[in-house]
């Protein structure tokens, strides 16, 4: 189990330049958190500060005792960031090379064989490992930014919206990975307002206050 992820009274400026409320919660390893509000409640923006990926305008995010630091954290951002012109494999495997800086591997290669296994475990049809990301589809290229987003087990997991491209079957069959992250001692924290997955998490971070004073 990690130290897990403490936010300090945070405050975040959203891109309409409004504040969001300051925000001070403390996520454990084995959470699957959700970050809910509605459309443009701010969410993103949110998961990028948690991330690491940026600072925050007040207040300080730490993981395990330590600010966080950018690349820590496995990330999904709405994008997906992948690389055009690269394969599935290797996409997954840019993420295993940034952090040790060795060569890009060769299909044989030793590193090449953990990541053919997040991709199977993603369900990935082994058909497309090898094919360039911007032959697959949108649902296949969420699940190879997942899968990047897992490699090397990172203690903090970031999904924006990681359901939003997939069938039913497929959200389940990444649901269990992400369980299993959990399980493993992850943070798991997920922007979403999808009530299939808000029935599953372990807890809600709602950005919208309530109307009541
Ligand atoms: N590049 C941008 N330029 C200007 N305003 C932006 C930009 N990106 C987001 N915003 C605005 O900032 C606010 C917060 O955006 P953010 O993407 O963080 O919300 P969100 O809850 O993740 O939205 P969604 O559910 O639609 O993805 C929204 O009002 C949005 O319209």
């Amino acid at each position: 189990m990690t130290g897990g992820l403490e936010v300090r009274t945070v405050e975040i400026r959203l891109p309409s330049g409004h504040l969001l409320p300051p925000l001070t919660e403390t996520l454990a390893g084995g959470e699957i958190v959700a970050v809910t509000g509605g459309a443009g409640s701010g969410k993103s923006s949110v998961l990028v500060v948690l991330a690491g990926r940026a600072a925050p305008a007040a207040g300080e995010v730490l993981l395990d005792g330590t600010p966080i630091e950018p690349g820590t954290a496995g990330v999904l951002t709405q994008q997906h960031e992948l690389v055009g012109g690269l394969t599935a494999v290797e996409n997954v495997s840019v993420r295993v090379l940034g952090r040790d800086g060795r060569r890009a591997p060769r299909r044989s290669g030793s590193l090449v064989e953990p990541v053919e296994d997040l991709l199977a475990a993603l369900a990935l049809p082994r058909a497309s490992w090898h094919n360039l990301v911007e032959q697959l589809s949108g649902g296949q290229q969420q699940r190879v930014a997942l899968a990047r987003s897992l490699v090397g087990s990172p203690p903090l997991l970031v999904l924006d919206e990681p359901t939003s491209e997939l069938d039913a079957a497929s959200a389940d069959i990444v649901w269990a990975a992400l369980e299993r992250a959990a399980s493993a001692g992850a943070v798991v924290v997920l922007a979403t307002d999808d009530p299939a997955l808000l029935g599953r998490v372990t807890r809600q971070l709602s950005l919208v206050r309530p109307t009541s004073q």
